[in-house]
């Protein structure tokens, strides 16, 4: 990852993928260099598969990356996943805060603060997941919402090189629904005002990231609209062909 503006098309797998899955990963690969020109390629897949794969991506231009770290860097914490592991392992970034953590481990801004501060420990880009919910949304809460999980979850230092922001809204997370272009310019542009103000030159040349049912028949519009930064992929980005694709969509 290079130019902080140049679009970065991330893929979080979730909870799928078995070794096997081993053939999609080299599929994008494959198809890597030819979408090269137009973003930056990060996969995340299972922590189970983060070593395969960055072995497979070593020298080619698909990065790989974690879904999730604790915060500390040892310790008696079982079933938890240190970022220096995941470094280890061949993460170059880690997503933190996704809202399916939020609602499915009660995380919440300040946990989340911790672990991008985790990741920037062991020398990850952390990437921030902000997101309001459906019924934020019907109580026209969006705003608010975004402002607070902006302000909790971003730790002080965040630069342009080690924090990407993730716009999700949840009620557009696997339902094939999405905002409007109009409503991502507004509240894209407001994350950019806020990022701004607290982080000056570095705010205005940090990614954000739009995700929530992008696919390849819509990403050209959401990838054009000012501020969005690149998208954060789940469900397309199983697939090479829609992952490349969407790739594909990014504006030149
Ligand atoms: O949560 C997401 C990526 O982190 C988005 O998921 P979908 O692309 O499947 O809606």
């Amino acid at each position: 990852m290079t130019d902080a503006l140049r679009p970065l098309i991330a893929g979080n797998w979730k909870m799928n993928g078995l070794k096997a899955a081993a053939a999609e990963f080299d599929a994008m690969l494959n198809g890597a260099a030819g979408v090269s020109g137009k973003a930056d390629l990060l996969v995340c897949p299972p922590a189970t598969l983060i070593a395969a794969f960055a072995d497979k991506a070593r020298g080619k231009k698909v990065a790989v990356g974690a879904q999730d770290c604790h915060p500390k860097a040892s310790g008696a914490h079982t079933g938890d996943i240190a970022a220096e592991m995941l470094v280890d392992a061949g993460a170059t970034a880690i997503i933190v805060g996704h809202s399916e953590r939020r609602a499915d481990h009660g995380e919440g801004d300040a946990l989340i603060r911790q672990k991008a501060e985790a990741a920037w420990r062991a020398g990850a880009i952390a990437i921030v997941c902000i997101g309001e919910t459906q019924a934020q949304r019907d109580a026209g809460q969006t705003l608010d919402i975004v402002r607070g999980q902006l302000s909790g979850s971003l730790p002080d230092g965040s630069t342009a090189a080690n924090l990407v922001v993730a716009y999700e809204p949840v009620w557009a997370i696997g339902t094939g629904l999405t905002p409007t272009a109009k409503d991502v310019e507004q509240i894209h542009g407001f994350i950019r005002e806020l990022l701004t103000s607290r982080f000056k030159a570095e705010g205005a040349r940090m990614r954000i990231l739009y995700g929530g049912s992008v696919k390849p028949s819509n990403a050209a519009e959401l990838m054009a609209v000012k501020n969005v930064n690149g998208a954060l992929v789940g469900g397309a980005s199983l697939k090479a062909a829609d992952f490349l694709a969407i790739a594909q969509g990014c504006p030149n």
